[in-house]
């Protein structure tokens, strides 16, 4: 076992990886000040009544309720999905497997320094001053290659689960990206790049697994940092423990409220510039807790990688000129990764009027 740990450890930058099961209390370098109240995770803005809307996806109003979430928040809450319980539950216990493995076990899935996929903190982390209190892994395309490290007698069960979840993620994340576009007067024609029947061949697609333990000390500490998401949208399912909070202009940070076998869809920088910042992308960010251990599973979906997304013509006309040129996906990653949260600012054209 240690010899498996160091030859693990020879090849990767360790410092990376934080055992968090085993601290007792917060570490210097992961504790963030709340200096301002932006930094502090429990503000008092979460005294606001503002709720995050819910949308109800039998509710024949809800493209209305969709547009209207899009346009304020940049995120809202669905049931009724169509997303069996069963299957939620399956990849809970999946992520319930994978973080608990020894940290060793772990290691030998880990997302190589320059990699996208597999086991490590998140991307964004190198962008602050202080360490984030969470694990994640990243599938792109199949877990095979990893999950056969993960579990040598035993990878099946992990692939299927994913395979799965994809798929069903894959068809929900279509309709609600239609249902998030048509208020806008944009149709199939309008979106070259999703087909020529609306389906989104090629779409990009990640998964992003997410593990917050337990905390010695919450209130200091940062799980996953302020960030918009570089995709269309992201559907996120969270394991019925508070963490995930949205930025309300205005109001401050919100807490989207766990909805048993609810799932939160938010907007991304891509959809952004599609809408021309009709809907703009929400900033949002998870804060941790002393007791109980968070999981969260991030459906990332995005436009092919390769193709041209620009503001869509029928939201662009004189009065509203285009606000953004046209990117790619690979492009855009390549600025956030980079730039991180100025890209958006990169691709803008002119200020807002
Ligand atoms: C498909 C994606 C989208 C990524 C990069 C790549 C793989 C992992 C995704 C996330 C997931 C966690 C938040 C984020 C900000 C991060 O750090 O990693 C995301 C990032 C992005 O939205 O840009
Ligand atoms: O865990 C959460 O609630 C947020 C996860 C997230 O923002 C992400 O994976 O992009
Ligand atoms: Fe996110």
């Amino acid at each position: 076992m240690a010899s498996e740990l160091s030859d693990t450890l020879k090849s990767l930058p360790s410092h990376h990886f934080q055992d968090f099961y085993t601290l007792k209390e917060l570490p210097e370098s992961h504790a963030w000040k709340p200096v301002d109240d932006d930094l502090c995770p429990f503000g008092h803005h979460d005294m606001v009544a503002e709720q995050v809307p819910v949308v109800d996806l039998s509710d024949p109003t809800a493209e209305r309720l969709i547009e209207h979430a899009c346009r304020t928040w940049g995120v809202f809450q669905i049931i009724n999905h169509g997303i069996p319980t069963r299957l939620l539950d399956d990849i809970e216990s999946a992520c319930q497997r994978l973080f608990s493995l020894p940290m060793h076990r772990k290691l030998r899935a880990a997302r190589e320094p320059d990699g996208t996929a597999g086991y490590g903190p998140a991307v964004i982390s190198s962008f602050f001053p202080k360490k984030l209190w969470s694990e994640g892994f990243t599938i792109f395309g199949s877990p095979l290659e990893h999950a056969r490290q993960l579990w040598p007698n035993d990878y099946m069960k992990f692939c299927d689960i994913i395979g799965e979840y994809k798929k069903e993620m894959k068809q929900l994340a279509q309709k609600l990206t239609w249902l998030m576009l048509s208020p806008l007067g944009i149709t199939q024609e309008d979106v070259k790049w999703a087909g020529p029947e609306g389906e989104f061949e090629g779409a990009s697609a990640a998964l992003q697994l997410n593990s917050y333990p337990t905390c010695p000390d919450p209130n200091r500490a940062m799980g996953l940092a302020a960030h918009t998401d570089s995709t269309l949208i992201t559907i996120l399912f969270q394991n019925n423990i508070a963490g995930l909070q949205v930025l309300r202009e205005g109001f401050g940070w919100v807490t989207v409220s766990p909805i048993p076998r609810g799932l939160t869809i938010n907007v991304g920088d891509m959809l952004h510039i599609m809408s021309n910042g009709l809907y703009p992308s929400v900033l949002h960010r998870a804060t941790v807790n002393l007791t109980r251990h968070r999981l969260s599973v991030a459906y990332l979906f995005g436009p092919p990688w390769e193709a041209h997304v620009s503001p869509i013509s029928k939201v662009v006309d004189s009065d509203h000129p285009p606000l953004y040129r046209a990117v790619t996906l690979r492009e855009y990653r390549e600025m956030r990764a980079e730039h991180f949260d100025k890209a958006l600012s990169l691709v803008r054209l002119r200020a807002p009027n």
